[in-house]
């Protein structure tokens, strides 16, 4: 099943345990708006390309519209639009003013240079500069860019607006940026986890985990675990696998994939099938990649006893069915990685403010914000009786559906 039809269903049955009206359904699944546009660069040899850029904007009820932007060979509309949607009910999970927005450039940015990358990104910025906006929609980085590519996204609208900091959010401290954004969404992985683990009688220490994705947030996901003691026994990135069943050195394996550029040759774990992390002998898994990853073909074969979702949508429906019977636990992605956009917010809230927030305080939030959305989704497990995907949906959905019928459809 595709990431929108996926996405379309769950937020069909939260619609339907919660009774909403069916035109009131109707509105809130359709976007807000869809942007396609085109993009072409001369490549550093002269030789022009183009590539397809997205933005969905998907909802507004409830604040500016917020999300990533990705750079990747398989964005297409159907993922965007999905990503988009998960935003909002994300946003309304751990109670930011915001609704949500995806957007992403069908391109492969390990094959083009730094000013290739710059190139398209202002490129992208000039199509949409006029539909974007700090009280309209604020991007953020996403699989494939980083801060860098938020400082040329600013720097490109600043030239049509203004000096405007707060049109994107996580990007250079030098340049107004949020301490602690950078390690905010795997953070915000660590402490969902802590709060599933303390309901099982369970703690981070000791606990064996195995990551897929080592960027920005399985790294940051497994440098926390590893300073808590947990053990991680295996990691994987596009290259390949390593595994060492009394836990990986991480700061070593860090070093290691800054100097090489990737997980290969490792000495401190032996390699293996990226394929197989998935159902790797592990107690939690942590996919911080692409989305799909556990479907039918994979998910009777997982061996963890808790799947915490950092990666958005990387779980399908048939897979969460199978999960389910085999007493898996899954953390859904709406609430698992949403330590990223919650500190996005406070970003964007000090700028709006022009004062800068210790990195302590930056953390304290994230961890009280963490933690009231587990408490919120808890309780929309209990009150409908639902696992823990549909206690989140619910969550969000009845959040953005009560912000819609409180401002009405008057022309
Ligand atoms: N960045 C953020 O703040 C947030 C991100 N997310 C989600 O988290 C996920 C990861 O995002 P982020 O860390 O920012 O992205 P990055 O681009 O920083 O990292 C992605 C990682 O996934 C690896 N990867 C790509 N394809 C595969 C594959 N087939 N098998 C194994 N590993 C693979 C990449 O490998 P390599 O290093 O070799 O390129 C890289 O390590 C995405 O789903 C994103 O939407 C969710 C919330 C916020
Ligand atoms: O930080 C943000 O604004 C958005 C992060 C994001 O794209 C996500 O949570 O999937």
């Amino acid at each position: 099943m595709n990431a929108l039809a996926a996405t379309n269903r769950n937020f069909r049955l939260a619609s339907r345990i919660l009774n909403l009206d069916s035109k009131l359904e109707k509105s809130l699944l359709i976007p807000f708006r869809e942007i396609k546009v085109e993009c072409t660069i001369p490549k550093d040899d002269g030789e022009l390309v183009s590539f397809v850029g997205f933005r969905v904007q998907h909802d507004n009820a409830r604040g500016p519209m917020k999300g990533g932007i990705r750079y990747h060979p398989e964005v297409d509309p159907d993922e965007v639009n999905a990503l988009a949607q998960l935003m909002t009910w994300k946003t309304a999970v751990v109670d930011i003013p915001y609704g949500g927005a995806k957007g992403g450039i069908g391109c492969s940015p390990r094959d083009l240079s730094n000013s290739e990358l710059e190139r398209l990104t202002r490129v992208f910025t000039q199509k949409i500069h006029d539909l974007i906006g700090v009280q309209t929609d604020v991007p953020a980085p996403d699989m494939g860019t980083n801060a860098q590519t938020m400082a040329w996204i600013l720097d490109e609208y600043s030239k049509f607006h203004g000096h405007s900091p707060a049109i994107v959010t996580g990007k250079p401290i030098d340049l107004g940026g949020s301490l602690g954004r950078d390690a905010a969404t795997g953070r915000g992985v660590v402490y969902a986890t802590q709060a599933l683990l303390a309901e099982h009688g369970k703690s981070i220490e000791d606990t064996k985990f195995a990551i897929q994705g080592f960027g920005n947030v399985g790294s940051w996901a497994a440098r926390l675990i590893h300073e808590r003691f947990g053990k991680v026994v295996a990691v994987s990135d596009i290259t390949g696998a390593v595994t060492n069943p009394d836990g990986i050195d991480i700061p070593a394996l860090q070093w290691h994939k800054e100097e090489t550029g990737s997980l290969k040759n490792f000495s401190g774990a032996d390699a293996m099938n990226a394929e197989d992390l998935l159902v790797h002998d592990c107690d939690v898994l942590i996919p911080c990649a692409l989305g799909g990853v556990l479907n039918r073909e994979n998910a009777g074969d997982v061996r963890a006893k808790f799947i915490i979702e950092a990666a958005n949508h990387p779980t399908d429906p048939e897979a969460d069915e199978i999960l389910s019977k085999k007493g898996v636990i899954v953390l859904p992605d709406i609430y698992a990685n949403a330590g990223g956009v919650t500190v996005s917010y406070f970003e964007w809230v000090q700028n709006i403010q022009g004062f800068a927030w210790a990195e302590e305080q930056v953390n304290k939030e994230l961890k009280r914000y963490m933690k009231r959305a587990f408490l919120n989704m808890k309780s929309m497990c209990q009150t409908h009786n639902c696992d823990l995907r549909m206690g989140a949906f619910t969550l969000g959905v009845n959040r953005v559906a009560r912000a819609t019928m409180l401002r009405g459809w008057e022309a």
